[in-house]
């Protein structure tokens, strides 16, 4: 800050100099004292001057409405809305949701340091404020191939970046407990630029937790109980308390958090499609959920704000009060927060629900791979064939809006030739991981129970946290189709029924994200969503964000990588056979 700046805000907070708006007639929600608080809001070069009675050359009447700190989002994988920053922040603003702090390991998993570069890149110049943590776990176990490796030294650089703030989730939990080297190298450097560690802690146990935080990782997203989230309250960790389009955990930890603790715990979405943020929303999702599981509006505000803002050391963030930045909206109805207008630096940026912000269209340096990221061989359906020496199989179950899924041994149907024979009946789908990155040929094949398909086949780039191809089959030929029509896209989501292609989506970016507006990739979900029915999939659950988790090797229990099934609890890979 200049020190004309500095000087102008001390004479308008003084009222010696007219601020440059004033905010009358609101109810401010005061997030130190917990308290609704009156009075006139000064605003002088987007940060707040002053509460109280003040002149501004520019006078907005807030008629009345309460007037909230903008809300911050503490953990989001942005690629997770297929969209790029840009048009994933158009579609969070009418929300309220004007900070994330996010974790590109989605990207980098593909990408490498390329895939955080671009996420920095094309996350500047717009009126939202984008902060990253350094994927920690690239790959996230040595259980896959991913397309690219992160150690110590290719994080190291990117510290130096004013809106990166730490070390991302730490999933590999075995490589901290055995203080291997790069991982300690990771830890060591954060704490070398004095940033913050975020956890994965999912299935810890208590004294795994010790480990966690003796060696400096301080929150955790994963809690899925109210015991595991005091637990990790107990011991000095952030609670994040998630709320995405799969992982719904926040109605079964809310029930803990009280006025004691409550300044612990935080809000996040970790991954949520593009639909559901437009149609739910975002971090104001999470409060009006809490608010009607029983929280105070005042404490579901300060989680989602300066409970937000402080866990991560944004000193001028999360707040309304004088030298805080001037993100805030004003809404109506204390239980269901309507949020009419929104403000971002103290510009109005949303207003009766409408975005008032130009498009941004800086051009960016990109890399060969950005756009061309899919590659395998020619499948054919002998590629999907899974020889079984008996008729009891490991089974992948899942779990409808979890990321856990269960280990269940299932007798299933061989044909003469004993290969596994899908079957709609029991609801047992061939399941495939292909690598996609480099040629490796290496092809994962489980079975999975509970998608619910009963034709047809579905196919995603989307698959935490390597982003191999994952896809779900009743057939091999439909298996087949959609594995070229994923390649000839490169990359997206595909679903296809009796051998056609009936809806896809292009995910040209990475194969995680389109380039296209947020409002043509909410369309084509909904094709896709429609196209899902017609496969006979229910809507209880979004079964490609479910099957994009279920190669996610550090989320208990049964998963599918492209080396092969994985006990998760174990460690290890085992066979289909059971
Ligand atoms: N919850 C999660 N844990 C680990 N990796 C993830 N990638 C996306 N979401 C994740
Ligand atoms: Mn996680």
């Amino acid at each position: 800050m200049e020190g004309n700046q500095l000087k102008k805000r001390i004479f308008v907070a003084s009222k010696r100099e007219p601020a440059d708006t004033v905010i009358k007639n609101g109810k401010i929600i005061d997030v130190f004292n917990g308290e609704i608080i009156e009075g006139d809001l000064a605003i002088v070069d987007g940060y707040f001057a002053g509460i109280g009675d003040y002149e501004g050359n520019r006078v907005i009447d807030a008629n009345g409405r309460y007037i909230s700190p903008a809300f911050i989002d503490g953990h989001v994988h942005i690629e997770s809305s297929m969209v790029t920053p840009n048009e994933f922040a158009k579609a969070l603003l009418p929300h309220g949701v004007t900070t994330v702090i996010a974790d590109p390991h989605e990207i980098a998993n593909v990408l490498g340091v390329d895939g955080i570069q671009y996420m920095l890149d094309s996350s500047e110049n717009l009126p939202f404020d984008f902060f990253f943590m350094l994927p920690s776990c690239v790959p996230a176990t040595e259980f896959e191939n991913s397309g690219a490796t992160l150690h110590s030294a290719d994080l190291k650089p990117f510290y130096q970046q004013p809106r990166v703030l730490g070390l991302a989730e730490v999933m590999n939990f075995p490589a901290v407990l055995t203080a291997e080297d790069d991982m300690l190298n990771k830890i060591l450097t954060a704490k070398q630029f004095g940033k913050k560690i975020d956890g994965h802690a999912a299935g810890l146990s208590p004294n795994d937790l010790n480990v966690y935080m003796a060696a400096g990782i301080c929150t955790d997203h994963e809690s899925t109980t109210a015991s595991e989230a005091k637990e990790r309250l107990r011991r000095g960790m952030y609670l994040m308390i998630r709320e995405g389009t799969v992982a719904k955990d926040l109605q079964q930890l809310i029930p803990i958090v009280n006025d004691r603790n409550a300044r612990r715990c935080l809000f996040v979405t970790d991954d949520k499609h593009l639909d559901d943020l437009i149609q739910d929303g975002s971090i104001d999702h999470n409060v009006r959920l809490a608010i009607a599981s029983g929280l105070s509006s005042i404490i579901a505000i300060q989680m989602a704000t300066i409970n937000a803002a402080e866990c991560f050391g944004l000193e001028s963030k999360g707040a309304i009060a004088p030298g805080y930045k001037a993100d805030f909206f004003l809404f109506d109805d204390l239980e269901k927060i309507k949020i009419t207008t929104v403000f971002k630096d103290g510009i109005a940026v949303v207003e009766n629900g409408r975005l008032m912000i130009e498009s941004q269209n800086h051009t960016l340096v990109e890399t060969e791979r950005l756009r061309n990221s899919v590659r395998y061989h020619e499948l054919t359906e002998n590629d999907f064939h899974i020889p079984l020496r008996t008729n009891n199989a490991n089974i992948i179950e899942i779990i409808p809006n979890s990321l856990v899924t269960r280990h269940i041994i299932e007798k299933v149907d061989r044909s003469d030739l004993g290969l596994f024979q899908p079957s709609i009946n029991n609801d047992q789908l061939k399941l495939a991981v292909i690598e996609r990155h480099h040629l490796k040929n290496q092809i994962g094949l489980g079975i999975v129970k509970g998608l619910g398909l009963r034709s047809g086949a579905i196919a995603t780039t989307i698959a935490h946290d390597s982003h191999n191809l994952i896809m779900a089959g009743t057939t091999d030929f439909d298996m087949v189709v959609a594995a070229k029509a994923i390649k000839n896209i490169q990359g997206g989501l595909v679903v296809v029924n009796h051998g056609e292609v009936i809806a896809s989506l292009e995910l040209r970016i990475a194969g995680l994200m389109s380039d296209r507006p947020y409002q043509e990739v909410y369309e084509r979900l909904n094709e896709i969503n429609l196209a899902l029915k017609e496969l006979g999939a229910n809507n209880h659950f979004n079964p490609f964000l479910t099957i994009s988790f279920l190669s996610l090797p550090v989320i208990p229990e049964l998963k599918l990588t492209d080396k092969g099934l994985f006990q998760v609890s174990k460690f290890q890979h085992i066979d289909l056979d059971a």
